[in-house]
């Protein structure tokens, strides 16, 4: 039997699935966690990524393995393979002004759109480049090589590493590739001189591998199993999922989003909607926003709970929350573009401050702006037939009860799992085979589905309040 592992580095933690290449079926997984902050030291990913792997029962009978990870991370790397500075993460919103900079200079938003298939947020790498070259001018002098988390972790298992050089030994993939800023996902090709713009100077950049490229052997594990190309997470929980048209994703994890696969590119202009490429050669049309799964965390640290005394909460309150609302902008926000704002909870009165009225206006809140994502999938011409709830937030009750209220439509929830960790190992067990085609198994198993009719006052009640936030104090 052979074996195959999947790796997610995700914001808050990384997990690793070891699966068998034929059936798919799981065989062990392991997990450790990432340190908090919008900042981190790509360090920490390694060693977590160490402690995942031996949790995991190790990789020595493995014969493949791909890495899935969170997007966009700025992970900056000198001439001798040293890290330039801690990495920013695709939550920092501190580039945002180098966004907008950006977006002025290359002549508008929908010129990125074509560009690049996205319009800038703080969010995209290129960004991130542009406050480095503006904010600490002589780390972005030292930047030889720009590669993004999965990137950088591939490299790693690939025996490089700080002082190894190597930067020529970069690989990465279409899908995380789309969401730098400075490759195209209709050309396939690279903008060096998008790159430039952002950074100042020419840089290496990973090479992008095909869908089932074989990438170098991984130093990792006593076979030295092949490394694939890895994915962005959105696009690897797509391959986990097996997406077919019609299918949408709305994942729930530190961040919120909506995706799709499709076979044509989108640009939207409005830059509600990201024209990512996809993990199996195609494209994938999404909508993040900043804050998800840690509304939920933060809610029920304010109520004193924990996720099931949430749950239980939210699901005591009536539909709507009798007029309370919460905007979810936590950490600011993403989609829509709002990158100074903070949260707000409106509508109070005594009739509806109570801890299950605020619970079911937290969960509302978070559902109604992934709400706002499937519409501008929809407005970008993407089939919306079948929703499904992934992410540590779909482990909720009460999200998987409300959801079809909030989105409109039947809710399909797979069995709980690490799906971004299962798209990698997919990939792996395709690479491995050398087919034209991923492997026929899907991870996502059965799915149970939830329904109920939708409630449109919900969204029409949070439309109404969701511009009215006050915008983060200075120094905060
Ligand atoms: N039962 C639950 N209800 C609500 N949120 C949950 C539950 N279980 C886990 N979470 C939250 O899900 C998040 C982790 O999900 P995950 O998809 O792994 O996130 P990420 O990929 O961003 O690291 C955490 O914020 C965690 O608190
Ligand atoms: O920025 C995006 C997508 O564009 C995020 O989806 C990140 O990729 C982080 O994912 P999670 O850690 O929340 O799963």
């Amino acid at each position: 039997m052979a074996l195959v592992a999947g790796v997610d580095s995700s914001t808050q933690s990384c997990k690793v699935v070891v699966r068998d290449a034929a059936t798919g079926a799981l065989v062990r997984s392991g997990r450790a966690s990432h340190p908090d902050g919008t900042e981190v030291a790509p360090a920490a990913w390694w060693d977590a990524l160490q402690t995942a792997i031996a949790d995991a029962g190790g990789l020595d009978d493995v014969d493949a393995i791909s890495v899935g990870g969170q997007q966009h991370g700025m992970v900056t790397l000198d001439e001798n393979g040293d890290v330039v500075r801690d990495a920013l993460l695709w939550n920092d919103t501190r580039s945002a002004a180098a966004a907008l900079d950006l977006i002025d200079e290359l002549g508008g938003p929908q010129a990125w759109a074509d560009a690049t298939g996205s319009v800038l947020v703080a969010s995209l790498t290129v960004t991130k480049l542009r406050w480095l070259r503006d904010a600490e001018p002589e780390n972005a002098k030292r930047v030889a090589a720009v590669a993004l988390p999965h990137d950088w972790l591939t490299w790693r298992l690939a025996g490089h590493g700080p002082g190894t050089g190597g930067l020529d030994q970069l690989v990465t993939d279409r899908s995380d590739a789309s969401g730098t800023g400075y490759w195209s996902p209709t050309t396939n090709d690279y903008r060096h001189d998008l790159l430039e713009l952002g950074l100042g100077h020419d840089a290496v950049l990973p090479r992008v591998l095909g869908p089932n490229e074989a990438g170098p052997r991984s130093a990792v594990g006593a076979r030295k199993p092949v490394l694939g190309p890895g994915a962005g997470d959105n696009a690897a929980a797509a391959l986990a999922l097996g997406l077919r048209p019609g299918d949408v994703a709305v994942s729930i994890g530190t961040s919120g989003v909506v995706s799709a696969v499709t076979g044509a590119p989108t640009t939207d202009g409005s830059g509600l909607v990201n024209g990512f490429a996809d993990a199996s050669g195609h494209f994938l049309p999404l909508a993040c926003t900043l804050n998800a799964s840690r509304v939920l965390d933060a809610t029920a640290r304010m109520l004193g709970v924990d996720h099931a005394g949430l749950s239980e909460l939210a699901l005591q309150a009536p539909s709507g929350a009798d007029g309370l609302v919460l905007v979810p902008y936590l950490e600011g926000e993403r989609t829509p573009n709002k990158p100074d704002a903070t949260g707000a909870l409106h509508g109070l009165r005594l009739a509806n401050t109570t801890p299950a009225h605020l619970a079911r206006a937290a969960v509302e809140g978070m559902l109604c702006a992934l709400a706002d994502g499937v519409d501008a999938l929809r407005a970008q011409g993407v089939a919306v037939e079948r929703l499904f709830l992934i992410g540590g937030g779909a482990r909720s009750e009460a999200v998987r009860r409300i959801a079809p209220s909030v989105l409109g439509l039947d809710v399909l929830v797979p069995t709980p799992g690490e799906y971004v960790a299962d798209g990698a190992a997919r990939q792996a067990a395709w690479v491995l085979s050398g087919t034209d085609e991923p492997p026929a198994w899907s991870a996502a198993g059965s799915a149970e589905v939830f329904s109920g009719a939708a409630d449109p006052r919900v969204r029409e009640q949070y439309a109404a309040v969701r511009d009215l936030t006050a915008v983060r104090p200075a120094g905060l």
